[in-house]
């Protein structure tokens, strides 16, 4: 993540924290984010790659390195987009409750506003210590298309209509499996290095077993 900012005229910075798994990131996240950050006058959006999603456990889910990679190719453009180690470089299953804490405590400075999904809002309650969530954060809410965006009744929780974007991180390894174009669903920098390591090909056609989005030595650059 870049140092902190001063703020600017003497108020609190206003820090947006979009986390997500990102395998890979898509114009659906980046839509998001840059929405929250108009609408809620926000100085910067960090994005927070997880390291373990224990929800999606039962799933094959690239190396931290590559979605770390490919979510900094993504933002690089937007001079208030960052990107965070600070799951990834965290031992154990990512919890939220420790992101937060982590910003928090790299961030003094800032008022720090969660962005998520209305399916990942739909999860919430299932958050480790979700009662003690609402004190770190204003969370935002974001429409997606085929998921209802609940209103969980608290004032600490914002809802957004953000411009629909069917695209889903699942699709798109789909796509790329079955020899698909995702151009345009994700930025180019990213269908390029999908392709360069060769990520997702196997996707589908042996679910479960090692590839090379799995390899535990670095990156799972495919060996000549
Ligand atoms: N198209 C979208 N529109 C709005 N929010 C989205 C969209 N896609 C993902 N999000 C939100 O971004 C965050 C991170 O999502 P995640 O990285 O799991 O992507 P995903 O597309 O849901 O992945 P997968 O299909 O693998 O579950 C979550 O809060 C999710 O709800
Ligand atoms: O804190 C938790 O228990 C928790 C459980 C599931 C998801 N999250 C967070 O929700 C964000 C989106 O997660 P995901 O799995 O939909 O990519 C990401 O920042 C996760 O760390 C957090």
């Amino acid at each position: 993540m870049a140092p902190a900012q001063t703020d600017r005229g003497g108020r609190r910075v206003r820090l947006g924290v979009m986390g997500g798994t990102f395998d890979p990131i898509h114009h659906g996240h980046l839509v998001a984010a840059s929405e929250v950050a108009s609408k809620f006058d926000l100085d910067e959006v960090v994005f927070v790659p997880t390291g373990e999603p224990w929800q999606k456990s039962k799933r094959r889910v690239s190396t931290p390195e590559h979605r770390y990679l490919m979510t900094v190719i993504a933002t690089a453009s937007n001079p208030r987009f960052t990107v965070s180690r600070v799951d990834i470089d965290r031992p154990g299953p990512t919890y939220t409750i420790d992101t937060l804490r982590d910003l928090h405590e790299l961030r003094p400075e800032a008022d720090l506003f969660f962005i998520t999904g209305a399916d990942a809002m739909a999860q919430i309650v299932s958050w480790k210590d979700v009662d003690e969530l609402w004190s770190l954060a204003h969370f935002v809410g974001v429409t997606r298309p085929g998921h209802e965006l609940h209103d969980l009744g608290r004032k600490d929780v914002s809802l957004l209509e953000v411009p629909a974007m069917a695209i889903s991180s699942t699709d798109c390894r789909a796509r790329v499996a079955a020899a698909e174009p995702v151009w345009y669903l994700v930025p180019d920098g990213v269908v390029q290095y999908i392709a360069k390591y060769g990520l997702y090909r196997g996707h589908g056609r042996h679910d479960g077993a090692p590839d090379a989005t799995r390899r535990a030595d670095g990156l799972g650059v495919p060996q000549p």
